[in-house]
């Protein structure tokens, strides 16, 4: 039986005018994310209000006609706004679709932004009013938890507290509202998320609204990762992990398909992947190559990194 042991660690500490608290925050995620590449975060400035306020704009949008959020599928933008339908994503490296549909938000810059990239504007849905800007605001409280979650591991890494402000604040961040529909039959190999690391820096992820996410331990084991109550579950993602050399971990994960006598529950999640500007530079950090760690990735862009993977996973035709 899988069992649930992330790690929890509290925003709180970090926050404070202690200095050891301070210290012990950034030790525990910075341990964490050696070790299992998950932490569960408390304390965060995602409210239960807003997500509750999230999920149901999020229902109601999956619950409309197919034909209608099809409209919202828009050619050409590589799935990075507006619907993306029904077995279109897959794992990296699988051939079956996942069972999944799914919804992405993205940047909406600064006027000063400076960007070297323009970022596609994001989709307006036209059937429900508070679709668009309940998902903003949400974007807004996950993209300020994940500043101070990078300015942490910024001085776990021994890099300045400051180092990643800049490549994240209008960073090309996605916020994906996910809806897994009922099972109606044996899925032949295909599962709700086939095993696979996300390609981002970190990724934040309020509750969902059943189990199912799993996590790949170090020793094989598959083990559930379930947020608390009020707490947001982070991970690393596969930007995050080339950069620090294989230092901080991106776990490998899966969201698993329901026993039969619950194939007729749906299921709704919504990870918000936070990316820098494309213009960053992932190359390993000279803090993270020693004789024992030599460098292990090519120098790459994270905006050349992602045009890579959303090949791989098919969201951008070749
Ligand atoms: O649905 C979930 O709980 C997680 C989904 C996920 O891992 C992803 O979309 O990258
Ligand atoms: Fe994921």
């Amino acid at each position: 039986m899988a069992m649930n042991n992330i790690p929890s660690v509290d925003l709180a500490d970090f926050l404070s005018d202690d200095s050891k608290r301070k210290k012990k925050f950034v030790n525990e995620i910075g341990k964490a994310y050696e070790e299992i590449g998950f932490v569960s975060l408390k304390n965060h400035f995602l409210s239960d209000q807003l997500v509750e306020e999230l999920y149901k704009e999020v229902k109601s949008f999956f619950e409309l006609p197919l034909e209608t959020k099809r409209k919202y599928e828009i050619e050409g933008l590589g799935g990075q706004r507006g619907y993306i339908s029904f077995g279109k994503e897959h794992a990296k490296g699988k051939k079956e679709g996942d069972l999944k549909e799914f919804w992405h938000f993205g940047q909406e810059p600064t006027p000063d932004a400076e960007l070297i990239e323009e970022y596609p504007k994001n989709v307006q849905i036209e059937e429900l009013k508070d679709f668009n800007h309940t998902g903003m605001e949400a974007y807004r409280m996950l993209e300020k938890t994940g500043i101070y979650v990078l300015r942490a591991l910024a001085l776990y890494i021994g890099l300045d507290e400051h180092y990643f402000d800049h490549w994240v604040s209008n960073g090309n961040s996605i916020l994906r509202p996910i809806h897994y529909p009922p099972l109606k039959e044996e899925p032949q190999g295909a599962e709700r998320a086939g095993a696979h690391g996300d390609i981002n820096l970190i990724t934040l992820l309020m509750g969902a609204s059943t189990g199912g996410l799993q996590v790949l331990r170090k020793d094989g084991q598959w083990i559930d990762a379930i947020p608390k109550e009020d707490e947001l579950v982070i991970n690393v993602g596969d930007m995050l992990e080339r950069l620090t050399n294989n230092k901080l971990r991106s776990t490998i994960h899966k969201v698993i398909n329901p026993p039969k006598e619950d194939w007729d529950k749906p299921r709704y999640s919504i990870p918000f992947f936070m990316h820098p500007r494309s213009e960053m530079s992932l190359n390993c950090l000279e803090e993270c190559i020693s004789e024992e760690n030599p460098k292990h990735y090519e120098d790459i862009t994270a905006g050349e990194f992602l045009h890579q993977r959303l090949v791989e996973i098919g969201l951008i035709k070749k």
